[in-house]
């Protein structure tokens, strides 16, 4: 089988809607610091990308999460592979990511930093799939909301290929 992918957000379309977040996010915090936090390894695209048009101070911070479940599907249950390495107690945290499927990776992650009292705390995501959503989560700030197909590019991957492509496109598999 082979791959082809078909182009569904441009990089001047990712871009310019960046821009558009990274001003609603400057309309929020104003010029307070802003600690950015990333969800490994799909939201590092995304992160660098949002960070580089940032108005106010920020910081990068990572953390990588696995779900327990049957590897087609996201479990309720997360495992903190790697955490963050600040104390986000009475920051703002922007977390970022690079998409919400279920809504159970967001969900957990928000209740998990919740717990840890920063001063603020917003979601983000590039690409939003509300037609597999199984638990909710308030997502403030939503890059582009995309019906259910297979995605890749700007960090998404099919088998750890294309999270460089600086688009995003649905996979079709073909014969070869
Ligand atoms: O809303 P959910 O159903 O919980 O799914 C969304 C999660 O799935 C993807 O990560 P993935 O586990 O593919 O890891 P990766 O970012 O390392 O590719 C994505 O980056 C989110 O973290
Ligand atoms: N790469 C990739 N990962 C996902 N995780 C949940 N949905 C998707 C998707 O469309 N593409």
């Amino acid at each position: 089988m082979k791959e082809r992918i078909e182009v569904m957000f441009t990089a001047e379309e990712i871009t310019k809607r960046l821009e558009e977040i990274a001003q609603e996010v400057y309309e929020e915090f104003g010029d307070e610091q802003v600690e950015m936090v990333c969800v490994l390894k799909g939201g590092v695209v995304t992160l660098v990308e949002l960070a580089k048009k940032m108005k106010m101070p920020v910081t990068m911070n990572f953390m990588d999460v696995s779900s327990y479940g049957d590897g087609t599907e996201s479990s309720g249950h997360i495992k903190i592979l790697r955490d963050l390495d600040e104390d986000i107690t009475g920051k703002n945290v922007l977390l970022v990511e690079d998409i919400i499927d279920s809504g159970r990776t967001l969900s957990k992650l928000r209740t998990l930093l919740i717990q840890r009292n920063p001063k603020k705390l917003k979601l983000c995501t590039l690409l939003d799939k509300p037609d597999r959503r199984v638990t909710e989560v308030p997502v403030d700030y939503v890059g582009f909301t995309i019906p259910d197909a297979f995605v890749v590019g700007y960090g998404l991957d099919y088998a750890q290929k294309y999270r460089n492509l600086d688009y995003v496109g649905v996979v079709h598999f073909e014969e070869e």
